[in-house]
C-alpha cells in the first residue's frame, strides 16, 4: 500500500521546483490518506487522486505590449484548467511580479475542492501573469490586458473556462480584458466574473469574498456559543478581500483594528470605522496609494516591513496573499488568546502555522472554505448571465449567506472529531473531495 510520503514524494520529484504547488497538495492528500483507506477504495482504485493533481490542461504564452515610453514590454500569462468534471473550469487571474507556474498550480487545485464546497456546478481553474499593475497608467494595464486577452481567448469561453478576479486583477482590469474578449470573439458571453453591473456583473461580488468569510466565521464561533460582536479582529491586507472583511466585521459590531499591505501595518486601537474604512477605500481603489498615509491622516502607529499578528486580538483574518501567517506569527496568537482564525487570503498560513492552530483546538477555517463567498457568487452571476437577469443585492446576499452556511454544515459532517470538536482542514477537503471524485468515476478515464 503506496503511503501519503511516497505519494507525495512522487508529486514532488514530478514537479520539483513547485514548492506551493507541493504545500497545497500535502495538506490535502494529509487530510485525504486516511478518510480513503478506510472508506473510500472505489477512489482509490479508480487513481482519483493521481489524476487530481495532474491539471487537465495548462496554457503558457507570451504577452508582448509597449509601455508609455513606447518601448515594448514582455510577460509571461498562464492559464491552468485543473478539473473540469462538475463544471466549466472557474477560477480568478492573478497578476503580481510573484506569479509563477507553481503559484498559480496551487490556487488551481485549492480552486477544485472550493468550487466543488460552494454546491454549485464549477471546476478548478486560475490564471495570471508576472505583470505588476502598481505604478502603471491606467493605458499601460489596458494595453496589458488587451493582449492578455487576445491570448487567453482562445482558451476561455461561458461554458468552458470562467476567468475573474484576484490579487492585482479587480474591475478595472476585468473591464479591460471583457472589452478585448468582445471586440475579438464578437459575443456578449458572461465569459469573466466580477464584470460592472451595468454590463452583467453581479451585484455584490465585489464584496463577496470579504462578507463571505466573515459569515463564515460567525458560524465558526457559534459552535462554541460566541458572536463577533464586541470582538477585536486584527485584517492582513487592505485590497478586495480585506476591505469587505473589515466593512462586514463594522457592520456586525466588531472592532476592527489593523489592516496592512505589501509596506507594513497600520494600528488603530480605536478601532477603523466605517468613515475610515471608506477613507481606506480611496486611497486604495481610486489614488492608489500606500496605507501609511492612513497612520499619518488619522494619527496612529504604523509599522513599517511587519506583519499584524502580534496585535492582540479575538479574531484574526489574513487577506493578503499565501504563506504570510508562519508559525512564529501562530504562536503570536495563541499567546494572545485569539480564538479564531478565518482565511480570507488563499494559503496564508504556512503548514506549521496550520499545525500549530490545530494542536490547540483553536477554530480554524482554511481559505477553501471560508473564502468561497467569492467564487460562488461568481457562480451567482454566471446563473444571472444565463437568464439575462439581474438579482437584487437582498437575494445575491441571502444567497451568499445561505451557501457559507452549507460549506460550514459540509465541513462539520466530514471534521468532527472525537472529542466533538471540529477539523475544518479535514472536513473542507474530505467534502470538497467527494462531488469532484465522483463525478470522475461516473466520466470515465481521462
Ligand atoms: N478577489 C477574490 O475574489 C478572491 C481573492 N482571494 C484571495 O484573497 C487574497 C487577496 O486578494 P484580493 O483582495 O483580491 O487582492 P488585491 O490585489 O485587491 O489586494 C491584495 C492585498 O494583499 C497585499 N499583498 C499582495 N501581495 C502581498 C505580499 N507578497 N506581501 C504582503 N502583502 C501583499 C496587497 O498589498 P499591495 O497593494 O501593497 O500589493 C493588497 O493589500 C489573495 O490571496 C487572493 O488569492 C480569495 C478568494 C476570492
Ligand atoms: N480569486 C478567486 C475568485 C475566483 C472567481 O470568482 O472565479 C478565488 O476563489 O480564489
Amino acid at each position: 500500500m503506496t503511503s501519503a510520503e511516497a505519494f507525495m514524494d512522487r508529486v514532488r520529484s514530478r514537479d520539483p521546483n513547485e514548492p506551493e504547488f507541493h504545500q497545497a497538495v500535502a495538506e490535502v492528500v494529509e487530510s485525504l490518506w486516511p478518510w480513503l483507506h478506510r472508506e473510500g477504495q472505489r477512489y482509490l482504485d479508480a487513481q482519483i487522486l493521481e489524476r487530481l493533481v495532474e491539471p487537465e490542461r495548462v496554457v503558457s504564452f507570451r504577452i508582448a505590449w509597449v509601455d508609455d515610453a513606447g518601448k515594448i514590454q514582455v510577460n509571461r500569462g498562464y492559464r491552468i484548467q485543473m478539473n473540469g468534471a462538475i463544471g466549466p473550469y472557474k477560477g480568478g487571474l492573478r497578476f503580481h511580479p510573484t506569479v509563477t507556474l507553481s503559484v498559480l498550480k496551487f490556487l488551481a487545485f485549492e480552486q477544485v475542492f472550493k468550487n466543488s464546497l460552494t454546491t454549485l456546478a464549477m471546476g478548478g481553474g486560475k490564471g495570471g501573469a508576472d505583470f505588476d499593475p502598481k505604478r502603471k497608467s491606467d493605458a499601460e494595464v489596458m494595453r496589458f490586458c488587451q493582449s492578455f486577452m487576445t491570448e487567453l481567448q482562445r482558451h476561455i469561453g461561458p461554458d468552458t473556462d470562467v476567468p475573474a478576479g484576484d490579487i492585482g486583477v479587480g474591475g478595472r482590469e476585468i473591464g479591460y480584458m471583457f472589452g478585448q474578449y468582445r471586440r475579438l470573439r464578437h459575443r456578449f458571453d458572461g465569459v469573466l466574473t466580477g464584470k460592472g453591473p451595468e454590463w452583467g456583473g453581479s451585484l455584490i461580488r465585489p464584496e463577496a469574498t470579504g462578507y463571505g468569510a466573515i459569515y463564515f466565521a460567525q458560524e465558526m464561533l457559534a459552535t462554541q456559543g460566541q458572536r463577533i460582536q464586541d470582538k477585536t479582529v486584527i485584517i492582513s491586507g487592505s485590497g478586495n478581500v480585506a476591505q469587505f472583511a473589515a466593512e462586514k466585521c463594522i457592520a456586525l459590531g466588531a472592532k476592527v483594528v489593523t489592516m496592512s499591505d505589501s509596506s507594513g501595518f497600520i494600528h488603530d486601537p480605536a478601532g477603523i470605522d466605517s468613515e475610515k474604512l471608506a477613507w481606506i477605500m480611496e486611497l486604495k481603489n481610486v489614488r492608489r496609494e500606500r496605507l501609511k498615509e492612513y497612520a499619518e491622516h488619522f494619527g496612529v502607529e504604523y509599522y513599517p516591513g511587519q506583519r499584524p499578528w502580534a496585535i492582540p486580538c479575538h479574531v484574526a483574518v489574513p487577506c493578503a496573499t499565501q504563506n504570510e501567517l508562519d508559525s512564529d506569527d501562530a504562536k503570536q496568537l495563541l499567546d494572545n488568546h485569539c480564538m479564531c482564525v478565518v482565511e480570507g487570503a488563499n494559503m496564508p498560513l504556512t503548514t506549521k502555522a496550520v499545525a500549530q492552530l490545530q494542536s490547540h483546538k483553536i477554530l480554524f477555517g482554511p481559505g477553501k472554505a471560508a473564502n468561497a463567498g467569492g467564487v460562488a457568487t461568481s457562480g451567482l452571476e454566471m446563473a444571472q448571465n444565463s437568464q439575462r437577469m439581474y438579482w437584487s443585492r437582498e437575494r445575491v446576499d441571502g444567497e451568499l449567506h445561505t451557501i457559507m452556511r452549507k460549506i460550514h454544515a459540509a465541513c462539520c459532517e466530514h471534521g468532527q472529531r472525537p472529542d466533538g470538536s471540529i477539523d475544518y482542514v479535514a472536513g473542507a477537503n474530505i467534502a470538497g473531495f467527494i462531488k469532484v471524485a465522483n463525478a470522475m468515476l461516473a466520466q470515465g478515464c481521462l
